[in-house]
């Protein structure tokens, strides 16, 4: 990491209403505003950076905010691509939040591949308070996050649940990937360079 360089473009998909914004703002700035602060559909998208230490390492993540209203939905493409992770949220009070995730995830799997996907159950704390109000069925959601290889996170912008674990396991999982193809690219080298030894070197 050098200066101001993002290291991980992260980025937010999810439904008008999901809680994307909070969970930066809890992130970013620790605070929730919900409850003094009338809620403000985002328009376009927002970007907001944060140095984290991952053992040692201090890594930039850059994040992307996006719109959730399907307005907006044909720029989204502009904020997911190259990012090396994705939160797709989606809200426990509200089952077609859940099943727009389904759409987030086609067109990720389609555009970028090798973006890795985080689900991310939003306002936990609403669920905690009164488990009546859940509209989503965790082994449900379980399963999805089985199908498509992606880590579920249950979190709360109001208390801040889980919502630093969510974005360190995108950065550790990020320098793990890069010390992987490190070595991968490492291993390519030696056998290049083994394929180019004349054969007399063989026998030394
Ligand atoms: N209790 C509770 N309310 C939340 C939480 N997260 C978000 N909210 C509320 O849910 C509403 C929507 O949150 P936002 O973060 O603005 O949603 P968004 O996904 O960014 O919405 P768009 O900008 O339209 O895409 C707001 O009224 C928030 O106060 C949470 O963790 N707990």
């Amino acid at each position: 990491m050098s200066g101001n360089k993002v290291d991980i473009k992260v980025v937010l998909l999810g439904k008008s209403y999901a809680g994307k914004t909070c969970l930066v703002e809890r992130y970013l700035h620790e605070r929730f505003n919900g409850e003094t602060v009338p809620y403000q559909n985002t328009i376009g998208a927002a970007f907001g950076a944060k140095k984290v230490d991952v053992n040692g390492k201090k890594i930039v993540l850059g994040i992307w905010d996006t719109a959730g209203s399907e307005r907006y939905e044909s720029m989204s493409r502009i904020y997911y691509r190259n990012a090396k992770a994705a939160i797709l949220c989606f809200d426990l009070t509200d089952k077609s939040s859940f099943d727009r995730i389904r759409f987030w995830i086609g067109e990720l799997q389609t555009h970028e591949e090798a973006c890795k996907i985080y689900i991310c159950a939003t306002k936990k704390d609403i669920i905690d308070a009164d488990p009546n109000t859940r509209d989503v069925n965790e082994k449900e959601a379980q399963a999805l996050a089985k199908d498509v290889m992606a880590e579920l996170y249950e979190t709360s912008s109001k208390t801040g649940e889980n919502i630093n674990e969510l974005f360190m396991a995108i950065a550790q999982y990020y320098l793990e990937t890069v010390k992987t193809t490190e070595v991968k690219e490492d291993m390519i080298y030696l056998n290049e360079v083994k394929k180019r030894l004349p054969c007399s070197c063989k026998s030394t």
